[in-house]
């Protein structure tokens, strides 16, 4: 019997995963504790963005958050003080993003079908619409990741000095990245090249990307004024 195609009205029942990454060291930020164990309005950092994943209504099956291998007893007594009981799994980071997200993966490697959600841990904003809009483009295309239309005049530059780039034809790569399961494991057994600053480079040559709106309160936290903003949006009415 053939399967209906998957429309809004019909959603996928495929099961859905998240990696969220938060293995990183926050040398940016500078803060002398990594930026996703920082607080936010209260709660650490990664605590917002597990909770934004773990939205019933978002299906998410199973959240794996990745944190530095020194770290898991910091993100535990954080989650005994904030009395967190979001079923989550951790696993350790690697030396890069790539390799922290493929140890993400490894863990998921039981798992025979489904959609995974790759999100930076340190973009506490993103709302579920956007999570939700990109998984459903992923789960009907293979392949989706959130991007906004940059705001300002972007230019190339060079030693030999700079050029105007059309922006019109650029847009800002945000998280989450959704993809099926098998492809983005397949995309993971590449060799590694430094140059892969997310998902959507390591899996292109393989599948084509579908891009979805993202959000422009989808900050990801990198440098002290981020927080600021992160701090005001969720202030206000507009998160
Ligand atoms: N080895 C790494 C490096 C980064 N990340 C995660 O990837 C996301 C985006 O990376 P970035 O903002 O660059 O975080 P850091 O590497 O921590 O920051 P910096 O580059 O300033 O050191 C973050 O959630 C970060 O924790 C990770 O899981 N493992
Ligand atoms: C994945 C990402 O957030 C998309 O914008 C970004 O590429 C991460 O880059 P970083 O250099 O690791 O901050």
């Amino acid at each position: 019997m053939n399967s209906a195609p998957t429309s809004p009205l019909t959603p996928s029942t495929s099961p859905r995963f998240a990696i969220l990454v938060a293995g990183g060291s926050g040398t940016r930020m500078g803060a002398g504790r990594p930026k996703q164990f920082l607080e936010l309005l209260g709660e650490p950092v990664l605590l917002h963005t597990l909770r934004r994943f773990t939205e019933a209504a978002l299906r998410v099956q199973e959240c794996v958050v990745v944190l530095p291998p020194d770290q898991f007893a910091s993100w535990q007594e954080l989650c005994e003080q904030h009395q967190v009981t979001i079923p989550h799994t951790v696993v350790a980071g690697g030396h890069s993003r790539w390799a922290s997200v493929r140890n993400g993966l490894a863990h998921l490697q039981g798992q025979a079908a489904g959609t995974v959600a790759v999100h930076d841990g340190v973009r506490p904003l993103v709302s579920a619409a956007v999570i939700e809009a990109t998984f459903a483009a992923a789960e009907a295309h293979g392949a989706a990741i959130a991007a906004v239309a940059p705001k300002d005049s972007v230019r190339s530059v060079s030693q030999q000095g700079s050029f105007a780039l059309d922006r019109s034809r650029l847009r800002l790569v945000q998280t989450p990245q959704c993809f099926e399961l098998t492809l983005l494991q397949r995309a993971y057994q590449l060799p590694e090249l430094s140059a892969f600053t997310d998902d959507a480079s390591v899996v292109e040559d393989l599948h084509p990307i579908q891009l979805v709106p993202g959000d422009y309160r989808n900050l990801k936290i990198t440098t002290p004024e981020d927080l600021v903003l992160a701090e005001a949006l969720l202030r206000s009415s507009i998160h």
